[in-house]
């Protein structure tokens, strides 16, 4: 049986995507997944969606890791999903759509290129040390560095989603180092296990993070640098909770095929 795909990068987060609205895929199991998403036994990607339909929403997303397990909310998969439904014709620049955490608004600007993807708002951010974990709709981990061009992401992030408090159920580790205009930020991520070149989630944990810890209130835009490309992050912040939360950034088609099975 031949099923249609297609590839989707947002910064360089690059998941497969599958029409799913009629189920081809019978036997949807974590092996399956997990191969698709190998870079060298199967297509490749960070991830993978299934797009169906949903009685009440434009559509629903269901996201799993690389590893093949079902994922937590993924923003950049989420943007990415949101110009998949454009391309397919479900949705033309506006979109609410339903995904793990719960709805989301979306809208598509510059000739499709481009997607701000609402977030769910937060209240809660503790502290773990000198660094900060709080749940985007995926949990993150949050700690500024210096010199993070030089740092080993992956020894370091492996170290501390592995250790004691994390191990069992996991977390994203984002490191974030200020520049005068921006956010630089770099990622590894649960499921893919390793340093990805983007995280949407992360890079929204991260923004909120930072202006926590600046003591800042108000309307608050956060340019970010990841591995992939740039992102942008719009929240309010009343002190308390962030709300009115949007990831920005570019949703890409890069590729289509068939699968196999
Ligand atoms: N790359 C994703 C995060 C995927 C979440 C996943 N790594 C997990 O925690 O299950 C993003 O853009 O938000």
């Amino acid at each position: 049986m031949n099923i249609s795909f297609y590839k989707y990068q947002g910064a360089g987060n690059d998941f497969i995507v599958i029409d799913h609205r009629e189920a081809p895929l019978k036997n949807i199991d974590n092996a399956l997944v997990a191969q698709l998403c190998d870079r060298r036994f199967g297509i490749g990607g960070d991830g993978l969606m299934f797009l169906t339909s949903h009685p009440e929403y434009d559509f629903e997303m269901h996201y799993y890791n690389a590893d093949g397990n079902v994922g937590t909310m993924c923003g950049n998969g989420g943007r990415c999903i949101v110009a998949f439904a454009k391309h397919l014709g479900i949705i033309e620049n506006e979109t609410n759509f339903l995904a793990v955490d719960g709805p989301h608004y979306a809208k598509i600007t510059e000739e499709g290129n481009w997607v701000e993807l609402q977030m769910i708002d937060v209240e809660q951010i503790a502290n773990d040390e000198d660094a900060f974990v709080l749940n985007t709709g995926s949990p993150h981990y949050v700690k500024e560095v210096s010199g993070l061009e030089a740092l080993d992401v992956y020894k370091h992030g492996y170290e501390i989603r592995n250790n004691d408090t994390y191990k069992v159920n996991g977390i994203n580790v984002n490191f974030v180092e200020k520049k005068p205009n921006h956010l630089f930020v770099r990622t590894f991520e649960r499921g893919v296990e390793d340093e990805t070149y983007a995280c949407g989630t992360g890079v929204t944990a991260v923004a909120m993070a930072m202006a926590k810890k600046d003591n800042r209130i108000g309307h608050i835009e956060t340019p970010v640098k990841v591995l992939g490309g740039n992102l942008e992050i719009k929240f309010n912040y009343n002190g308390q909770v962030f709300s009115d939360v949007f990831l920005c950034g570019p949703a890409e088609k890069v590729f289509e095929g068939k699968i196999i099975v």
